[in-house]
């Protein structure tokens, strides 16, 4: 003991001034980004001002969105959540960040650039200004309500079987459980929808089962939201970080092969409407330029991450809050079935959209639970955000959650009430944006409410549905991982075929 005592002296001179130095510096550094950082005057907490691992960190307890809220509320309308970050709830800074403009706020590349399979951008990962705007004009004429009403026999086929698939289960079950199981059967009829229209070709799902593409697609993107942020978990070699790196080739190899298949069949005359088609056959007049072999997968893929799971989850919780509330469901089942009385003809999405109630219900639905209420990070330009200059090179974002959610916009704001959106403020319109606004906002909006309005129209028109009695809100909450979706993973309800006279 004595010996190894007699050797510490030379180590203690050497880490000791290192150790000071090192400790020193982070108190510097705590002290700077506190009290005299550009941003010191901003309120939040004193923890997320000195580190960004206090976001990181509610991010990893899948805590993000409710922690920004939690903020808003005790802080106001513009937090630091971060040293060189605000997060902002007002209705001034949604223009200043999302909106067109000559100095736009362009995304945040440490948060988007992970999206990538092949190091190459999609619509919805690019960063570049320029770049993006030629993908959205390359997209515009498929992507318009117009142009996906194209889809609508593909989306038809889908939710009859999604249909079908629900009365031959219900009649088995029905003599021991008459209760059907609609999270994953949801989920797989908009993977099967999303992955016909971006592969040309679905995973059928709904009928075969599991799907090693849609797998492998599964584990890649569920992880590579982080290789943004932290680029070296991309060459972990453990886990999921190894399951994701394996998968990535694979998913390449197989969206390529989608691609090629359906080239030639284009060739040959014999290829359905699609995504994918629009992609291959679109030319931007601009820079007299058609997308890349690289550009094709990277957004054929991001449809399906983009597209399925969100518009699943929308559906769910249509499902679920119209479910619990009686007076709501007779309202919406009576319009319904008003409008599509013959239950052998399919609703079209031209009468879907005019239904007053319907659009109310769906409105609602994307206020309170909307699946993508969460951070969208740009990066400011240096200019004025909110009413106050925000320095070049800031992160900023302005969070739909916390908006969707103000008490001086929507009364009663935690409450279900769809018949708030019979008469909207201008306010409310602008706070509301479960779609993003801007250049950068949705570009599937409109596939997403032909998907969504024709399968609810399909369901009240077709089924008796209830909520069964094991459903609680607990298993509904909002898991927060990007897209917001329920927890628990299922929704049981009753269902009984609709017999008209
Ligand atoms: C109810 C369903 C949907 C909701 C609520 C929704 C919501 C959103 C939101 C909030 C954004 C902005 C994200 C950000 O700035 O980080 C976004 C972007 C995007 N969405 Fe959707 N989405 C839905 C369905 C779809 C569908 C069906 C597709 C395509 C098949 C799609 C493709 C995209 C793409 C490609 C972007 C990036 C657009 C760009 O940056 O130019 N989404 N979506």
């Amino acid at each position: 003991m004595f010996y190894a005592l007699t050797l510490t002296p030379p180590y203690v001179s050497l880490w000791a001034p290192l150790g000071l130095l090192a400790a020193l510096s982070i108190l510097y550094a705590a002290i700077y980004r506190a009290f005299f950082h550009p941003l010191a005057k901003y309120p939040g907490p004193l923890l997320a001002k000195v580190t960004g691992l206090y976001m990181v960190n509610q991010a990893i307890r899948c805590r993000d969105t409710y922690t920004r809220y939690e903020l808003h509320q005790r802080y106001g309308k513009v937090v630091r959540t971060g040293p060189n970050e605000l997060c902002f709830a007002d209705a001034a800074s949604i223009k200043d960040i999302y909106g067109q403009s000559s100095e736009p706020c362009l995304k945040a590349p440490y948060f988007y650039d992970g999206f990538t399979l092949t190091g190459t951008s999609s619509v919805f990962s690019s960063t570049d200004r320029i770049g993006h705007a030629r993908m959205r004009r390359l997209l515009s004429h498929g992507f318009s309500e117009r142009g996906v009403l194209c889809f609508h026999d593909e989306i038809r086929i889908m939710v009859e079987r999604y249909l079908s698939i629900m009365s031959q289960s219900t009649p088995t079950i029905a003599k021991t459980e008459p209760a059907v199981e609609l999270h994953d059967l949801t989920h797989n009829l908009f993977l099967d929808i999303t992955s016909q229209l971006s592969f040309g070709k679905s995973f059928d799902i709904l009928i075969g089962g599991d799907h090693d593409g849609a797998r492998d697609i599964e584990t890649y993107f569920n992880i590579c939201p982080l290789f943004g942020v932290f680029p070296v978990a991309r060459y972990l070699p453990f886990g999921p970080f190894k399951a994701a790196r394996k998968a990535q080739p694979r998913i390449i190899r197989f969206v390529r092969s989608c691609i090629d298949d359906f080239k030639v069949r284009l060739s040959q005359g014999t290829s359905q409407a699609g995504l994918l088609r629009l992609m291959v056959e679109a030319k931007d007049e601009e820079t007299n330029s058609s997308f890349s072999v690289n550009e094709l997968i990277e957004n054929a893929v991001i449809f399906i991450i983009a597209g399925s799971g969100t518009t699943a989850a929308t559906l769910l919780y249509l499902l679920y809050e119209v479910g619990r509330r009686l007076e709501i469901q007779g309202k919406l089942e009576r319009e319904v079935r008003a409008t599509f009385p013959d239950l052998d003809a399919f609703p079209d999405f031209e009468t879907a959209t005019k239904l007053p109630y319907l659009n109310c219900v769906v409105q609602e639905v994307l206020r309170l639970r909307a699946p993508i209420p969460t951070v969208a990070p740009r990066v400011s330009p240096g200019k004025v955000i909110g009413g106050e200059y925000v320095p070049a090179g800031t992160i900023v974002s302005n969070l739909a959650y916390t908006t969707q959610r103000d008490g001086s916009v929507f009364h009663n704001p935690d409450s279900f009430i769809p018949e708030r959106w019979e008469h909207p403020t201008a306010e409310m319109k602008v706070m509301h944006r479960p779609f993003s606004t801007g250049p950068r906002n949705c570009v599937g909006m409109h596939l997403a409410r032909v998907q969504l309005l024709l399968t609810v129209c399909a369901l009240y028109q077709r089924f008796e549905i209830s909520l069964d009695p094991r459903m609680t809100e607990d298993m509904m909450v909002q898991r927060d991982q990007g897209v917001m979706t329920p927890v628990a993973k299922q929704l049981w309800v009753r269902i009984r075929p609709r017999k008209v006279d």
